[in-house]
């Protein structure tokens, strides 16, 4: 029997719990938000789909699933400006997530931004292992990054390492894509304002991060031992530790199964460790009382 929680039903959370449904991947289903109407309206409806998957909105189940994933809280709006900002929000609703689970042992996907340093404080908080805790994010970079280089007709091949906000590394040395310092500028520009376009638009990103979310609990439950880059808790990786930064990582079913370094170019490396800077400050502000 495989269990899934979604604390935070709403775009986002709702999103990946209707894909999960439809999956057979998964055989019973927790779905918690602190908005109890959307919670009921989106249980409904997910049970208007009439799949073989049990479902209950019973916060006491939550611990007890194989995986959570955490997307309860803000959201950005055009007036907030980086992902950082939502830090003071969005950290009493991740300590409402760890208070409901103090002996988790399961795989906890953290969605809700800043998703590096909420990664960081969840580990903290919870004493989860560091390979069953994962960040949410460079996936949806490097689908960016990617559409971005198609369009300058260069090979999309690239990924995202760093923070998933301002401090995001786009990686060019690895694919061989010999693009110079100043155009590397005004990419990384460019990807530093995708997602608000989306959210100026439509009000918040949806379609990508679903997928890519589903992406990634696709390849725990089946194992996959697939390529990612997430968020990892870093314990020496490039000399940096204190933080949970964007990493290349394979994934399977115990989670974050090992975390690779590839070499990165000077003006990468630069970046990665003001990331990882950005980042760590940010984490030693947090309060874990
Ligand atoms: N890491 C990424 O790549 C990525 C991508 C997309 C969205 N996000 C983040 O995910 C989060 C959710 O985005 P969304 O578009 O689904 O927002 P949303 O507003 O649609 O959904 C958030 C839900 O959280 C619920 N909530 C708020 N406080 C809660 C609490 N204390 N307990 C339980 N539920 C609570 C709200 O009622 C709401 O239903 C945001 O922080 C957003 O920035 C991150
Ligand atoms: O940009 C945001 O605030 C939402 C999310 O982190 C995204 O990248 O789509």
């Amino acid at each position: 029997m495989t269990s899934l929680a979604v604390f935070g039903t709403g775009r986002i959370g709702g999103g990946v719990a209707s894909r999960a449904v439809s999956s057979g991947l998964i055989d019973n289903l927790v779905l918690y938000d602190c908005y109890q109407p959307l919670l009921e309206a989106q249980r409904l409806d997910l049970e208007h789909m009439r799949c073989p998957v049990t479902i209950s909105t019973n916060p006491e189940k939550i611990a007890a699933c194989d995986i959570i994933l955490y997307t309860a809280g803000l959201p950005r709006n055009p007036n907030i400006k980086t992902r950082a900002a939502l830090l003071d929000c969005n950290v009493p609703v991740a300590a409402e997530l760890a208070a409901l689970i103090p002996e988790y042992k399961g795989i906890l996907i953290v969605v809700t931004n800043p998703a590096d340093v909420l990664t960081y404080y969840l580990w903290k908080k919870i004493g989860l292992s560091k390979n069953r805790i994962i960040g949410f994010g460079g996936q949806l970079d490097g689908a960016r990054f990617n559409y971005e280089l198609r369009l300058r007709d260069l090979r999309p091949d690239g990924i995202i390492l760093g923070e998933h906000g301002e401090h995001q590394v786009p990686i060019f040395s690895l694919a061989g894509l010999d693009v110079d310092l100043s155009s590397r500028e005004e990419i990384l520009t460019t990807l530093r304002n995708a997602s608000m376009e989306i959210i100026k638009g439509k009000g918040a990103t949806e379609y990508a991060p679903v997928y890519h979310i589903w992406q990634l609990v696709s390849a725990i439950l089946t194992d996959s031992k697939e390529n990612f880059v997430c968020s990892a808790i870093m314990d020496g990786e490039y000399g940096i530790s204190g933080c949970s930064l964007g990493i290349p990582v394979i994934i399977g079913r115990e989670g974050i199964l090992s975390v690779k370094t590839p070499e990165l170019d000077s003006w990468e490396m630069e970046h990665y460790l003001n990331a990882a800077g950005f980042v760590t400050d940010l984490c030693r502000r947090l309060n874990f009382d």
